[in-house]
């Protein structure tokens, strides 16, 4: 081995595994892709794929409320993730399908899909496919990473907020779009963690060596430098 290949082996940081999960409007997306962005890493947004699926289903006429009906066609839609940080991408079909996922439609059906066992067996193995395909290491967003799909991470964070401060947020977003007010949005987060943790299947829940950050008093700069300091500790070790 040469020199410069040799120091470049020693000094090259470790390919970690990196898993942030946590209820709805917490963070996950914002602090995950300005990790991955800062660390040179692969980003994967599971809900998108979750949302994508969905999506599909809604457009193909299928009862998302008919658990078989979902389970009969949760092999169908091929979907693809992009997992570059500064432009992720979902496609479903060939077709991109960023847009129409964030529909209110596919926010209020996407729970129901997501509890299907079939839905998320497909999901769980595409999802580990592409995180073993990431020789730059990778961080892996969603309700289930820690616990079902990479149990093996070498980073495992738990995002958690008030609802009021999870709420306050998301109006933000939606000001002036939909002009959704602060109980409603509310409400609709409580509810739909609360389908996430109660279903059978692999429900929304902390891995016992996840570690728990409360974002509830944190800006969004103090979350992704907190976690950029716990990713950069395990690469380093
Ligand atoms: N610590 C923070 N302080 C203030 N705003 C924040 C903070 N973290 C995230 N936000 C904002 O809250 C909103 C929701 O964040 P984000 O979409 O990252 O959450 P999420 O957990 O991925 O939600 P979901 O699970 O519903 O996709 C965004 O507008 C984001 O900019
Ligand atoms: N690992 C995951 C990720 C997501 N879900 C389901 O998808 C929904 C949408 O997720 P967002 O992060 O885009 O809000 C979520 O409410 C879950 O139903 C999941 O089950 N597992």
């Amino acid at each position: 081995m040469s020199d410069t290949v040799e120091t470049a082996a020693r000094t090259a940081p470790a390919a970690v595994i990196v898993g942030i999960d946590g209820p709805s409007g917490t963070g996950k997306s914002s602090t995950s892709k300005a990790v991955a962005a800062k660390l040179g890493m692969r980003y994967l947004d599971t809900g998108a794929q979750y949302r994508a699926i969905t999506w599909w289903m809604l457009s193909n006429g299928i009862d998302v409320d008919d658990a078989a009906a979902v389970a009969d066609a949760a092999g169908k839609p091929e979907i693809v993730s992009g997992t570059d940080p500064s432009a992720p991408t979902i496609a479903v079909d060939g077709a991109d399908a960023s847009g129409p996922i964030r529909t209110q439609q596919v926010t209020a059906a996407v729970s129901a899909v997501s509890a299907v066992p079939e839905v998320r067996t497909r999901l769980t193995e595409l999802q580990r496919a592409i995180a073993a395909g990431a020789p730059e290491g990778i961080v892996v967003e969603g309700r289930d990473v820690g616990t079902t799909v990479l149990p093996d991470a070498d980073v495992k964070i738990y995002l958690t907020a008030s609802p009021e401060a999870r709420a306050a947020r998301r109006s933000g977003e939606l000001k002036g779009k939909e002009a959704a007010d602060l109980a409603a949005t509310q409400a609709a987060l409580v509810k739909r963690d609360a389908a996430d943790s109660g279903r059978k299947t692999s429900p929304l829940a902390k891995a016992a060596d996840a570690v728990e950050v409360d974002t509830t008093e944190l800006t969004l700069e103090q979350v992704i430098e907190c976690l950029v300091t716990l990713v950069e500790e395990k690469r380093s070790a």
